[in-house]
């Protein structure tokens, strides 16, 4: 069980300096179990998740955080108040998301975050969110089941599954991006990507664990990489 108190490590000129990282997540959560591991184990250097937030009442990352001792918070759109359970009225959902994600905003920046990390998290943020954490110089870094350009959106797996059954798909590879995350979605800047091929005889089970099995290690390997530009931000100023 690692400890909120135990972080990596410190080298280099600051080694005081530590990046401080918030994880966002609606499920699941076996990236977020990734990062964890990564940070007490110091592949993601000089860093702590101090922050976890979920959207789903049964997401298993709670637990997850809660077993490494990292506080975890649910917010919802609809039980935080903010939207109307079926609610059809699109000047109100529009209203509601403004709201909540602004709210969210707040939450979040309180922290005092260096590093935002969308780690399965299954919401679409617009500019109430992005614009205060931007101010605030704070990246957001998301982990996308597709490669760039490719699939944006939600059920991207079974989208290139689908495409790669009528022949479609694209050398019979599809793949994983963590990006920067920006107002359109899926279309930030690409930090890291990997191609995952389709196989003849896969099932999209087949598919998504491979994808699954992937994602851990390039989003480790993208949040470390991020993680060190935010340090030697931290360092030089
Ligand atoms: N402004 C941005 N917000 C988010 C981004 C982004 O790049 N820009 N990435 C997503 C993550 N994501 C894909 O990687 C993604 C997640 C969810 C959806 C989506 O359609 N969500 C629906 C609700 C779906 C549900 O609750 O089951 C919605 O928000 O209405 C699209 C893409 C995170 N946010
Ligand atoms: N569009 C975003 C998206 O689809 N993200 C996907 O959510 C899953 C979260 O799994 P986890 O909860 O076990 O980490 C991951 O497979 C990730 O690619």
């Amino acid at each position: 069980m690692s400890n909120p108190d135990v972080s990596s490590a410190g080298t280099g000129a600051d080694a005081d300096a530590e990046c401080r990282l918030t994880v966002l997540c609606s499920g699941n959560g076996t990236n977020l179990q990734a990062l964890i591991d990564a940070v007490a184990s110091g592949e993601i250097p000089r860093s702590r998740i101090t922050k976890v937030f979920i959207n789903r009442k049964t997401a298993y990352a709670a637990t997850r955080a809660h077993q490494a001792g990292i506080p975890s918070e649910y917010f919802n759109l609809v039980s935080g108040g903010f939207q109307q359970k079926g609610e059809k009225d699109e000047a109100k959902l529009r209203e509601s998301r403004a709201r909540y994600d602004a709210a969210l905003a707040q939450k979040v920046l309180q922290d005092k975050p260096d590093l935002i990390v969308l780690a399965g998290w299954m919401h679409v943020f617009g500019e109430p969110f992005l614009t205060p954490v931007g101010a605030a110089g704070v990246p957001v870094i998301n982990l996308h089941p597709a490669l760039p350009g490719k699939y944006d959106g939600a059920n991207a797996i079974e989208r290139a599954y689908q495409d790669f059954q009528s022949g479609k798909l694209e050398n019979n590879h599809t793949g994983i991006m963590i990006h920067y995350v920006t107002i359109e979605v899926d279309r930030g800047e690409p930090i890291m990507t990997q191609t995952v091929e389709c196989r003849q005889g896969d099932s999209l089970d087949d598919l998504e664990n491979r994808i699954h099995a992937a994602e851990h290690g390039l989003l480790v390997r993208a949040t470390a990489k991020v993680v060190g530009d935010v340090l030697s931000k931290k360092s030089s100023s």
